[in-house]
């Protein structure tokens, strides 16, 4: 089959890949000509595992191709894929200008019958948008709507969508659900069938259910704190109940990335416009604000009288989870200039995020390796469960420091080992030890 994918972004670039990959020809489509001319040399903006190589395969073999000119990727396709960026607006709301941009040039350039596919993140009735705006701008309906959310994580992308667990066909038309349900043939997948405006609130609902789990967890460790209890078996307990399940269990800093916190917001959104007041989301949004101040609390506990000013605190992990460089709503932009405001002297270190680290957090100071960012450090904040920080050897690192002061707020190491070795170590739903 013949695809155009709109927008290069995590989730276009992943699917256009996989997609060519299963033999389908792909071109991937997108405004940023920077971009398009980097991926036409091999450069992939983005750091995920296997992405890279498998691009240049499939570019190599024919089925994968890039441009600026939506009329190039459009021609001969019989589906088109939006995944454009819905980011946040100021109060929340999803914002939809990217979406209606697509939506346009499309039109603009519809000559025969496509279908055209959303696989970017959007509210309620964003297709009915989507079909008003290609057909006054075509003059003409010869198309079909689809909604196909995508549920991709970062940093395991390729395999999260060569072995994706289900795929949502939002659907409105026969020809539209046949020509879906042959893109999805070769992932054989469980396939749910239904109308856009489901398909649709699907993605919000996985998206917030999954960030409830954390803020739950999270919730529940700081309960734990408060009265002596572990949470690491408090979760092991509870997710060996298969109505529970153990996945998304694992207290820590509270999540980041692009997609949860944006994706709870607009859910909130979503329901004040529509005249419903959602009681669940807003709190789990306001337990994982708090999960991240709680760590310069729990810095500054470690400190006693003496305070943070003046203390050098190295801090371990910049990207919002491992195997991704995406620094958007990462704990470290909120946490590195408020220690810096405190009179802090922060040193970070991240294996390979330190670059995109630069452009959202200002005067970021950078230390090359793990060993460098330690160097007389007062103390460690993990932020970041980097496979690096977890095979640390935490033994020769406390003779690196001015103080064996760890506050892990990824629950990387054992208590009592930590303990023994002559750390003060905070770390999550779990008691200090020292
Ligand atoms: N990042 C992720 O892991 C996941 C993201 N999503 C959703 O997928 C959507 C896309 O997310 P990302 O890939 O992270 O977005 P992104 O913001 O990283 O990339 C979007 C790309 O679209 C391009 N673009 C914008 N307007 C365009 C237009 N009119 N024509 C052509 N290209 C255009 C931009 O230049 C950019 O390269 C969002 O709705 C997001 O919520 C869903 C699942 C996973
Ligand atoms: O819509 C999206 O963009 C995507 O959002 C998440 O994927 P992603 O944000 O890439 O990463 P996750 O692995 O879900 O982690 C999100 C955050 O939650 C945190 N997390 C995750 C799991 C957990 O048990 N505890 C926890 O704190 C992570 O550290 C991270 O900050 C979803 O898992 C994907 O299914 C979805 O497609």
């Amino acid at each position: 089959m013949k695809i155009c994918v709109i927008g290069t972004g995590y989730v276009g670039l992943v699917s256009g890949v996989c997609y060519s990959d299963k033999g389908n020809q792909v071109t991937c489509v997108d405004i940023d000509e920077v971009k398009v001319n980097h991926l036409k040399k091999g450069i992939v903006p983005i750091y995920e595992p296997g992405l890279k190589e498998l691009m240049l395969k499939n570019v190599k073999e024919g089925r994968l191709h890039f441009t600026s000119q939506i009329r190039e990727g459009m021609e001969g396709a019989e589906l088109i894929i939006i995944a454009v960026g819905t980011p946040a607006k100021e109060n929340g709301e999803a914002d939809l200008r990217y979406i209606k941009a697509a939506a346009r040039s499309i039109g603009e350039n519809l000559t025969d019958y496509k279908v055209i596919v959303t696989k970017s993140t959007v509210p309620v009735g964003t297709g009915q948008i989507i079909k008003k705006m290609v057909s006054d701008t075509a003059g003409h309906s010869n198309f079909d709507i689809a909604s196909n959310p995508e549920f991709l994580r970062e940093g395991s992308a390729i395999q999260d969508t060569f072995q994706m667990e289900r795929a949502i066909l939002g659907i409105e038309s026969d020809r539209a659900e046949k020509v879906l349900q042959k893109l999805h043939e070769p992932f054989q997948t469980k396939i749910v069938v239904t109308d856009v405006e489901t398909a649709e609130m699907t993605k919000y609902a996985a998206n917030a259910f999954l960030a409830t789990k954390i803020s739950f967890i999270n919730e529940v460790a700081n309960l734990c704190e408060a009265t002596g209890a572990n949470v690491e078996k408090v979760a092991e307990g509870m997710g060996y109940d298969q109505r529970i399940g153990k996945a998304f269990l694992q207290a820590g800093i509270g999540y980041g990335g692009s997609c949860f916190p944006k994706d709870t917001q607009a859910l909130v959104k979503m329901g004040e416009k529509a005249g419903y007041r959602l009681k669940i989301v807003p709190a789990v949004e306001e337990v994982n604000k708090e999960q991240r101040l709680r760590f310069i609390e729990k810095l500054r506990y470690a400190f006693g009288n003496e305070g943070l000013k003046g203390k050098k605190v190295a801090v371990l992990g910049l990207a919002f989870k491992p195997n991704t460089d995406d620094m958007r709503a990462a704990p470290a932009v909120d946490l590195v200039p408020r220690l810096e405001q405190e009179g802090v002297d922060v040193v970070c270190y991240d294996p390979v995020a330190t670059e995109k680290a630069k452009e959202v957090i200002k005067n970021l100071q950078a230390a090359a390796t793990l060993d460098q960012a330690v160097k007389d450090a007062d103390a460690i904040l993990i932020l970041t469960d980097w496979q690096e920080f977890k095979e640390m050897n935490v033994k020769l690192l406390k003779l690196e420091m001015k103080r064996p002061i760890i506050i892990d707020g990824r629950n990387l190491f054992d208590p009592i080992k930590l303990g023994k070795l002559g750390y003060y170590y905070a770390s999550v739903g779990r008691p200090i030890v020292q």
